[in-house]
């Protein structure tokens, strides 16, 4: 079985991963394997930048090809925010309850038509001593009131997809991959990734 290394210890990511590798033959390693490995520092100004750091340095330490994903929520009515500081939006510890709630608090009064929002993926592989590549996928949707759904992880539960009638919650890992930033940005990987392991 062929193994592709996530440089991630973010189980909500991995979980996706999995999911979205499974038909592809691939089992999916991660940095949850590897809990010595301290967490790359993320310095860059986007999205892709910080995860172009991600896969370099793990894949560096690996000396192998490693995948790295950066990705965040971006809300129309916030200027973007949180963006790339979606992680640690309400502190450094990192916790998707607090940052749900600090999104609710700033979007207080805010009208339906003016909680616009949408999900961002950047993808990031580095071959050792060759490329990296990096690809962005984005996921369209609206700030709902309150969180709804149970799957998922970090904004998912306010994350409403008007085509689905339903929160990211509220979609099965099966469902969420199909439509996901993350499944849109693996999709334009695909063929790299085939060669690369091909
Ligand atoms: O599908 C998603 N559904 C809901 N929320 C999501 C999703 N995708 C990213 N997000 C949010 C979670 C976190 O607040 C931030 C990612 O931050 P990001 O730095 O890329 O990940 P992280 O620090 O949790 O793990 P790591 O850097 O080790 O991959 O965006
Ligand atoms: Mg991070």
């Amino acid at each position: 079985m062929k193994e592709i290394i996530i440089a991630t210890k973010n189980k909500g990511k991995v979980k996706d991963f999995e999911q979205l590798f499974k038909t592809k033959g691939f089992v999916v390693k991660s940095l949850l394997d590897y809990p010595e490995i301290t967490d790359v520092e993320e310095t860059g100004e986007t999205f892709a930048e910080n995860a172009k750091l991600k896969s370099q340095q793990i894949s560096t330490l690996f000396n192998r090809i490693v995948i790295a994903d950066d990705s965040g929520l971006s809300i129309d009515a916030l200027n973007g925010e949180p963006g790339i500081y979606s992680a640690r939006y309400a502190g450094e510890e990192k916790n998707d309850g607090s940052n749900i709630e600090k999104v609710l608090d700033r979007l207080e009064g805010v009208p339906q038509d003016k909680r616009t929002a949408r999900f961002h993926c950047a993808l990031s592989v580095t071959v050792p001593n060759q490329e990296t590549y990096v690809v962005e996928g984005t996921c369209e949707g609206v700030i709902t009131t309150k969180p709804e759904g149970k799957n998922g992880f970090g904004y998912d539960p306010i994350f409403y997809i008007p085509e689905q009638n339903k929160t990211m919650a509220e979609l099965s890992s099966e469902e969420k991959n199909k439509i996901s930033h993350r499944a849109n940005a693996l999709k334009k990987l695909q063929v790299t990734i085939n060669d690369l392991f091909n």
